[in-house]
């Protein structure tokens, strides 16, 4: 335990969209902040690459530096905010060595060596806090970690990524162009520097791994999680989905069975009758499913950088109240070995669109490819087209094997034009 009126002193690694608005709000609320914690807050340097950049009104010049090594040596605490693999983990592990404990908003650095960073942080008995890696400004790291420790979660379900829900909500609601919409959303601070990450669903499948690890006290990788993005949904499945009066959302899905442990990304059909249906703009919500507390449900704001500062700031009261009272937060939990499922096990629906030949007997082939599978059809619907007809069926719920093994066999059959899109359907 050091001092209580001793300054703790923090350094600030990557002044970007959320770093300089961490900078920002350390400044302005600095009284506030070390009443707090019980001691001062101080910035002992902000890395940068480039320190002749202007970086604004809110980056003091003079804090600048861009020795990172010996920035991290001599501070308590290390906020990484840069982003990326290297030089993050580097440097995290320096920190770490050197007695520091650590805030990241990093999912990508932590979904990829989180054993790695947190049995470091444990061996060396320092602090290793990420709220802000998950859901942006949404307290879940710190429920899912905590508050519900002493609970058994089977289910966490929802959007976690606030640059796909932006872009899917614009196409929804105003009739924007994807382009347009992603282009929006990096303007505004959402996007990750390379906003691959987010429309392939990396970014989501990263927090769903940390999700599900804490979740179900075991280690979830990247690699554990069955990631699909945006980047295929077109305009036609979202008025096609609004037709039938649904929503296309990029969900994440951890799910604790009998058999085992799913994590699964995807874009799905999810009814506008569904709370996730009205989480507008890079709003993130996630529900909880846990065997004593029931459900419970998030909401607030997953991206964006006050937001995610808030999230930063609060790991940061925590950590530096351990630096000046005392204290460790939680180590790492990953007693468990449940089976990592693939996703062919999964059970879900799928909503197919297709166009056929309108011919007498078409139905019937359709039909008959579906009870094959042995996969139930809820409900059929029919568009007339020009040559073709469409027709959008939806499935009950089935094992994804089957789902997919029927779309293999429509794909093949002659009464099948074309397999326009297949959406699984969530929610219901
Ligand atoms: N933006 C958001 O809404 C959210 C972001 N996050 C996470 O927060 C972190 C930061 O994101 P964000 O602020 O948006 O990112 P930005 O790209 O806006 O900022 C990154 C900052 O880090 C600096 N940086 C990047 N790489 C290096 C490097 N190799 N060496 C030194 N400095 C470097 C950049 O410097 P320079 O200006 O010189 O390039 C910049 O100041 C990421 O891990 C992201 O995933 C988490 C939740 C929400
Ligand atoms: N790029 C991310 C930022 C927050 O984690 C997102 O869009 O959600
Ligand atoms: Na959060």
């Amino acid at each position: 335990m050091s001092d209580p009126l001793k300054p703790v002193s923090i350094a600030i690694l990557g002044p970007g969209t959320v770093g300089s608005e961490v900078v920002r709000l350390l400044t302005a609320q600095a009284e506030d902040l070390a009443a707090r914690v019980g001691a001062p807050l101080e910035i002992a340097g902000i890395y940068v690459r480039d320190t002749s950049k202007d970086r604004g009104p809110n980056i003091p010049r003079a804090l600048l530096t861009d020795d990172a090594s010996a920035l991290v040596a001599k501070a308590d605490v290390v906020v990484e905010l840069m982003g990326g693999i290297e030089p993050a983990r580097t440097l995290i592990l320096e920190a770490i060595a050197s007695g520091a404990s650590v805030v990241t908003a990093n999912k990508a650095l932590l979904a990829q060596h989180g054993p790695e960073l947190y049995e470091a942080a444990d061996a060396a008995n320092v602090d290793l806090y990420f709220e802000a890696a998950v859901a942006g400004a949404i307290p879940l790291v710190r429920p899912v970690r905590e508050s519900l420790a002493g609970d058994h979660i089977s289910r966490i379900l929802g959007i976690v990524n606030g640059t796909t829900n932006y872009i899917l909500d614009e196409m929804t609601m105003r009739g924007l162009d994807y382009d347009v919409a992603l282009k929006q959303a990096q303007e505004l601070g959402y996007a990750e520097a390379d906003p691959t990450a987010d429309v392939e669903g990396h970014d989501a499948a990263a927090k769903a791994a940390i999700l599900a690890s804490l979740a179900f006290h075991q280690r979830v990788a990247m690699d554990d999680v069955y990631c699909e993005g945006i980047s295929a949904v077109t305009s036609e499945d979202v008025i096609a989905a609004r037709e039938t009066d649904q929503v296309i959302k990029l969900l994440a899905i951890a799910e604790r069975t009998a058999d085992g442990v799913a994590v699964r990304v995807h874009p799905a059909l999810v009814p506008m009758t569904h709370p996730l249906a009205g989480v507008h703009g890079a709003f993130n919500a996630v529900f909880v499913e846990a065997e004593s507390a029931g459900g419970l449900m998030f909401y607030g704001q997953g991206a964006g950088g006050t937001p995610t500062a808030s999230a930063v700031l609060g790991d940061l009261v925590s950590v530096a109240r351990h630096k000046a009272s005392g204290g460790k937060g939680p180590h790492e939990s990953n007693y468990a070995e449940h089976e990592v499922l693939p996703i062919e096990a999964a059970l879900t629906r799928y909503c197919v669109r297709m166009s056929v030949e309108d011919r007498p007997g078409v139905l019937s082939a359709v039909a008959e490819v579906f009870a094959r599978h042995d996969v139930g059809i809820e409900i059929v619907r029919q568009v007339p087209g020009q040559t073709h007809a469409g027709l959008i069926l939806s499935t009950y719920s089935a094992p994804e094997r089957d789902l997919r093994a029927t779309v293999s066999d429509l794909e093949a059959s002659d009464a099948v034009a074309e397999v326009k899109s297949v959406l699984r359907i969530e929610g219901e």
